[in-house]
Parts: structure tokens; C-alpha cells; sequence
């Protein structure tokens, strides 16, 4: 397969960034009135802006080659017509599928999915308006007032940023809970505010095997059991999304009460699936369907749209700009939207669990550095924070900023007063502060020259810095499923051009077989000898600490 440091395009932007690497973006806008609109595109009612980035029309030019031949379309078309290429798992990769609202087959293995898809929809309708109209009853015979999701990583952090996001479109008559972690003290202060009469427990788990979540359903249904006392109970306030109907059968719960999911939906991708169910319980299945609608729109333009106008392509090769030919080590993502708060965590599981990969499709050792370190926070806190370093640090920050016109609950200036935060940030990055502009405003403060001399040095704002803008007319559940959409797939081009598989997840594999060494030996009093020096004295440490 190719290498992709063997393209001709590779080794074009390897010299093309020579030549630019000390371009000003202040001097690519004022050569160019039209920079923004050449390098803008508005799908359905989302702004995408690139035009502040670092790059010319020979860039462009020179990174859709670079798709090319690294077969960005060819890979494309295998995704999305079931080839197996998650070859580590031998497994189609198909999410998709899971919101092809034309309902055009989708083969795997010779069968179409779509039936099965149809049918998981439809039984996730029928329960979630039991729950919503309260027709469904705890044992004691209440109405449900509170739904927890209990699951990790794909099983949970889609589903929590999406019903968070979509707060605005909950009815408020039920509140939706998020466990995820195996520190007790998360599933003991959610249960804390909770009646087990009135509690619907969602156990999420692909492969119904995690620790944790297997351990946090198991002390839920303790928790149930101690007041319901009947064994009978589970059926009203479990069920299950898996694809392991075994397991969720042993564990005691229904096979009716679960709702299937298959191998072809990797979990970071999975949100679109029956695990998507608590979303669909919060916002109804009309406006799930909606979510799922965005996405799928989201996946017509990426299979369609010519690269030089394919916003996941286009995205995708900025990245790889930075990161492969101006070493950059970051990719943020700052939502200036407190509904979009835990976008960034979700972001930071899709991109780095796909694309942490260091060995090609091939079984070499990679040379060029892959998989870009996601992190952000909303805005504008993280400008009292941490924009500092963006602004006047010495490293390269490509980041995403997004924002929304409209304010589901607008409230005197605050939407202008962000919004214009918004837009000022992006444009200091991209301008920066001249030294003869910091000077003239210091002059005009009345400062003496000797204070001018000292001081200008750091008043001074170096700019060029790139930033994406992603501006949205809402948040409604199809413009989030489009922008959900719009990340998988530029994970996608960027691991195809990686020559990766974005779709394993061997890494996490290490730390979870050690951790069931450790487990045992951490009962009883005796000393532990048989790990490195460090581990034994923090184990020690923990056992003679411990009361
Ligand atoms: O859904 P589950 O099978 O419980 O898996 C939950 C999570 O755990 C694993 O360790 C993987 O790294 C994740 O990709 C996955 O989403």
C-alpha cells in the first residue's frame, strides 16, 4: 500500500511549506478580497470558514492531491459499501448504515442490514413512548422520573454530549443521568438524588464485558433490589444495548428488554445506535430521527461532493497540514455554546482512539506522526484561561471554533457579548499586533519611552495563528448530527492518508490485562514483590495506607 511520505503531493508540500511557512495570513487576506468567500461553505444552516488558515491556492491544490493519491475517494467508497476495513477485526465498518435514511441496502456479508436497523428502530419508538408517556410503570406501579445511562467511553460519551446538547429539547418531566466511572462515588451521589420506584437503568455496553460498566449495573441492581425486594423488578427498570444477547441474559435481564446493536458499529462511532437510546428517551424518536437525518446528509455530501468542496476532506487536509508539515502536536476544539460543553471529551475518544495508531496498514512502524492530541474547553472560559499560550506561546494551535446565532434562551446582551467574543478571538489569532501598532497604543496611554522600550516585546502579538469557524444558525438535533457527522469523517481521511486502521482499539488493551493481575494483589496484608520497583511501592504504599 502507499506510503503516504512516498506521494509525489507529500513530497510537493514538503517544499511548498518552505516557501510558505513564513507567509502572513493578514498579507493572504488583504491580497485576496475574496478569501473568505473562496474558502467558505455553507451546508444546510452551517457556516464552515477555513479561510483563516495558512495555506494558498497551491496548498489546496497540492493536499487534495495528496487525497488522491493516498485514495481517499476509493477508501470512502469501501466504507460505505461494507468492505471489511477495520482488517485488524475483520470487521465492516458501517455506522453509516445506521442513519441511511433512504434506506438503500447495505450489505454485509452478502445480507442487507437495513431490515435489522429498521426493526431496532422501531422497537426503541415503541419503548421510548411508553417511557415519555408515562405509560410505562416502575414496580410500585409510579411513572419513570429518572433515566441513567450506565456505560463508558462509546457507550457513554456520545450519548451524555448529545442529551446535554439537546437540553433544550427535553420535556423536563424526566431527568437523565450519565455513570461512567468505577469510582463508587459516581454512581453513589447520582443515585443519592434518586428513587429506585421511579429509576429506569440503561446498561450500555457493546460488548457486555467492561468492568466497569458490569460492575456499576451490578451494584444499580443492588440498589434496586434492597427496596423492591422482588427479583421480578429488574424486567420494569432494566434494559440493555448490547450485541452480546448472552450476556445481558445472564446478567438477568430480558432479551425483549434489550435493544441490538452489531459488530459492524464501532463504539466511538455508536451513538446512532440503540445506544443512542437514552437521546432518543430525552428528545423523542422524531427528533432522534432528525439527528439521524443531519448525519445522513452529512454522508451524501462526503460521498458526493468533489474533494475541492468536501468539508470533511477539506478539514481532514488542514489537519494534516499542520500536523505532518508545520509539527503540530494539537488540535482544539473550543464550542462557544454551554450545550457543547462536553463536545471536546467526545471529540478527544473519536479522533484519538481512531487515529492514536503508530503501525500502517501494512504492519510497519509509522515515520511521520499521527493522530492529533484533541482538547478545549468552551468558550469564553478558556480565554481566562488557557488562550494565553494560543495567542503569545510558541506553539502551533490549529482550532476549531464554534458558535450559534441563535441562543435557545437569549437573555439581555449575553449572545452579543459572546458572539462578538467569538469573532474577536479568531481575528487577534489571525492578525495578531504589530509592534508599531502596540506602540501607538502605548504612546496613546501616555507611557514614557523608556516604558515603551521595555515593554513592547510583550505587548507585541506574533498572529498567523489558524482557526476554523463553524458557525451554526442553532443547535437542533439535525444540525448536530450533521456537525457529529462532519468529525467522523474527517477522522476518516486523515487516518486514510495515515495509511491506518482508525477503527481497532488494541492500546487499551495493555492496562486492563494488568489491572486483573494487580486486583488480587491488592487483598490481604503481604508485601507485593513481582512488578518493577515503582509499581511494588505504590501498591505497598496503597495496602499499608489503607484503612
Ligand atoms: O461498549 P463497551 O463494550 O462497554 O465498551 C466501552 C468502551 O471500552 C473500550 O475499552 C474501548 O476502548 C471503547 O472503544 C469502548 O467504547
Amino acid at each position: 500500500m502507499t506510503q503516504p511520505t512516498q506521494t509525489k503531493a507529500w513530497k510537493a508540500l514538503k517544499r511548498h511549506q518552505k516557501t510558505i511557512a513564513h507567509t502572513h495570513m493578514r498579507d493572504l487576506f488583504e491580497a485576496d478580497p475574496q478569501r473568505f468567500e473562496k474558502h467558505s461553505i455553507t451546508f444546510n444552516n452551517i457556516l464552515f470558514d477555513f479561510s483563516k488558515n495558512r495555506f494558498t491556492d497551491k496548498t489546496l491544490a497540492l493536499l487534495f492531491n495528496l487525497a488522491r493519491e493516498m485514495d481517499v475517494p476509493g477508501w470512502r467508497e469501501k466504507m460505505f459499501t461494507g468492505e471489511p476495513i477495520n482488517f485488524t477485526e475483520n470487521r465492516s465498518v458501517l455506522h453509516v448504515a445506521l442513519r441511511n435514511r433512504t434506506n438503500r441496502p447495505v450489505m454485509v456479508d452478502g445480507k442487507n442490514v437495513m431490515p435489522e436497523v429498521n426493526a431496532v428502530l422501531s422497537k426503541m419508538r415503541k419503548f421510548t413512548n411508553a417511557v415519555r408517556s408515562g405509560e410505562w410503570k416502575g414496580y410500585s406501579g409510579k411513572t419513570i422520573t429518572d433515566v441513567v445511562n450506565i456505560g463508558i467511553g462509546g457507550s457513554d460519551l456520545g450519548p451524555a454530549m448529545v442529551t446535554e446538547s439537546l437540553l433544550a429539547y427535553h420535556r423536563h418531566n424526566v431527568k437523565f443521568h450519565f455513570v461512567s466511572n468505577i469510582d463508587s462515588t459516581d454512581l453513589f451521589e447520582t443515585e443519592r438524588h434518586l428513587n429506585p420506584e421511579t429509576t429506569l437503568f440503561i446498561i450500555a455496553s457493546k460488548t457486555f464485558t467492561t468492568q466497569e460498566t458490569m460492575t456499576n449495573a451490578r451494584s444499580a441492581r443492588d440498589w434496586l433490589m434492597k427496596a423492591a425486594l422482588e427479583e421480578s423488578a429488574i424486567s420494569q427498570h432494566f434494559v440493555a444495548i448490547s450485541t452480546n444477547t448472552k450476556a445481558v441474559t445472564e446478567f438477568g435481564i430480558n432479551p425483549d428488554q434489550m435493544f441490538e446493536f452489531w459488530d459492524w458499529v464501532g463504539g466511538r462511532y455508536s451513538l446512532w445506535s440503540a445506544i443512542g437510546l437514552s437521546i432518543a428517551l430525552a428528545i423523542g424518536m422524531a427528533r432522534f430521527e432528525e439527528l439521524l437525518q443531519g448525519a445522513h446528509e452529512m454522508d451524501e455530501h462526503f460521498r458526493s461532493a468533489p474533494l475541492e468542496k468536501n468539508l470533511p476532506v477539506i478539514f481532514g487536509m488542514l489537519g494534516i497540514w499542520y500536523n505532518n508539515f508545520f509539527g503540530s502536536d494539537t488540535q482544539a476544539c473550543m464550542p462557544y455554546s454551554q450545550y457543547l460543553r462536553r463536545l471536546p471529551a467526545y471529540l478527544q475518544q473519536l479522533d484519538m482512539e481512531s487515529n492514536g495508531k503508530r503501525i500502517d496498514r501494512d504492519g510497519n512502524l509509522v515515520n511521520y506522526p499521527t493522530g492529533q492530541i484533541i482538547w478545549g474547553e468552551p468558550g469564553t472560559n478558556g480565554q481566562h484561561a488557557f488562550f494565553q499560550l494560543i495567542h503569545q506561546g510558541t506553539r502551533l494551535i490549529p482550532a476549531d471554533y464554534i458558535a450559534l446565532v441563535e441562543s435557545h434562551h437569549p437573555v439581555g446582551e449575553h449572545n452579543a457579548i459572546l458572539l462578538a467574543n467569538y469573532f474577536a478571538q479568531t481575528e487577534a489569532l489571525m492578525r495578531g499586533k504589530k509592534p508599531e501598532e502596540a506602540m501607538l497604543e502605548m504612546q496613546a496611554e501616555g507611557l514614557s519611552e523608556e516604558d515603551i522600550k521595555r515593554l513592547l516585546p510583550h505587548k507585541v502579538f506574533p498572529g498567523n495563528e489558524p482557526s476554523n469557524s463553524i458557525l451554526m444558525q442553532t443547535l437542533d438535533p439535525k444540525s448536530l448530527g450533521s456537525l457529529i457527522a462532519f468529525y467522523e469523517h474527517k477522522i476518516f481521511v486523515q487516518g486514510i492518508i495515515w495509511n491506518i486502521n482508525s477503527f481497532d482499539q488494541w492500546g487499551v488493551e495493555l492496562g486492563k490485562q494488568l489491572a486483573k493481575v494487580i486486583q488480587p494483589e491488592l487483598t490481604g496484608t503481604s508485601e507485593v514483590s513481582s512488578h518493577d520497583t515503582s509499581t511494588n511501592g505504590l501498591i505497598n504504599s496503597y495496602k499499608s495506607q489503607r484503612i
